[in-house]
């Protein structure tokens, strides 16, 4: 008997150490019976102290990588995480429109916890120009949403002037993740659709292994648009998936280690 399954694509960059990008993509979409794909823009060398070398993949290994999806294996929702540059973030929006993806969830990733640049500073104006109009989510951290808009970010007001502005870059969606908030309890994000604010709730966990949650958090909310939910529903899901990945840790590594990829299913099966 042959499955029928829902897939996803990231288009991102490796992650050695197996805690972001790429790996954290595939984890992510594997715990949610979503059959993953990836495009690789970039190898890292990379571990739980840092990253220790940037390898951009030549542009037409790309190209050929996002053409061997769009001919073949047509994914229902589709994420970005590193992209790295100008020329890689043109290539993944045409491919976009070329293929007709849809679903598109942008995390538009700039730099590792250790400063290392994911993403080139020219690149900037250019993921404003051609990713942003065709996300349907948008999922930014503070310092990422303050480098879109040209401004700082610090109290509610300017959260949720951050989320109208980039809703008017052209995104459907915009969640301001709230990791980086100075919030002792609580770890909370902001959504704007256009017509509403809500929040996605979560409690603050003290720890320093939180490697990747940004790309684990997207990469849920796009297996969940690849299964069929809609917008909301995917967003309370992954809010759900990265507390629980934070909350039920795993020591690996001795600087910020990764979270917990199967946390939330073992959790889902105990509860029945
Ligand atoms: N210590 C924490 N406790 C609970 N939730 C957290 C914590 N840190 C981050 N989160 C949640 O994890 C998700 C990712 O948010 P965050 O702001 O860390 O993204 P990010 O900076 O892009 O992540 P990264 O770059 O590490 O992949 C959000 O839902 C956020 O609220
Ligand atoms: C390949 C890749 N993609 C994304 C991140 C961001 O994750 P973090 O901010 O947790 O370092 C990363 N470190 N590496």
């Amino acid at each position: 008997m042959r499955l029928k399954v829902n897939k996803a694509l990231t288009i991102a960059g490796s992650d050695s150490g197996g805690g972001a990008g790429i790996q954290s993509d595939l984890k992510t979409f594997q715990e949610l019976s979503v059959y993953g794909m990836s495009v690789i823009t970039a190898v890292t060398a990379q571990n739980t102290l840092g990253v220790h070398g940037v390898y951009p993949v030549p542009l037409e290994g790309i190209e050929a990588q996002l053409d061997a999806i769009g001919h073949d294996l047509q994914p229902g929702a589709v994420k970005t995480g590193m992209l790295f540059s100008k020329e890689i973030i043109e290539a993944a929006a045409t491919a976009v429109q070329e293929f007709g993806w849809i679903n598109v969830v942008v995390d538009p990733v700039m730099v590792a916890k250790d400063g290392t640049v994911l993403l080139e500073n020219n690149a900037i104006q250019a993921m404003k120009e051609h990713l942003l109009p065709l996300a349907k989510i948008v999922t930014p951290n503070r310092m990422e949403a303050e480098v879109l808009i040209g401004n700082t970010v610090t109290s509610p007001e300017d959260r949720r002037q951050a989320a109208v502005m980039l809703w008017e870059m052209g995104a459907e969606i915009v969640v301001m993740k709230g990791g980086h908030d100075e919030n002792d309890d609580m770890s909370n994000d902001l959504v704007y659709n256009g017509s509403e604010f809500y929040e996605l709730k979560g409690r603050r966990v003290a720890t320093k292994n939180t490697h990747g949650t940004g790309c684990t958090f997207s990469a849920c909310v796009t297996a969940e648009l690849a299964i069929g939910k809609t917008p909301k529903e995917a967003l309370l899901t992954a809010k759900q998936f990265i507390q629980a990945a934070i909350e039920y840790g795993i020591e690996a590594g001795s600087g910020h280690g990764p979270t917990n990829h199967w946390a939330y299913r073992r959790l889902s099966h105990e509860s029945r």
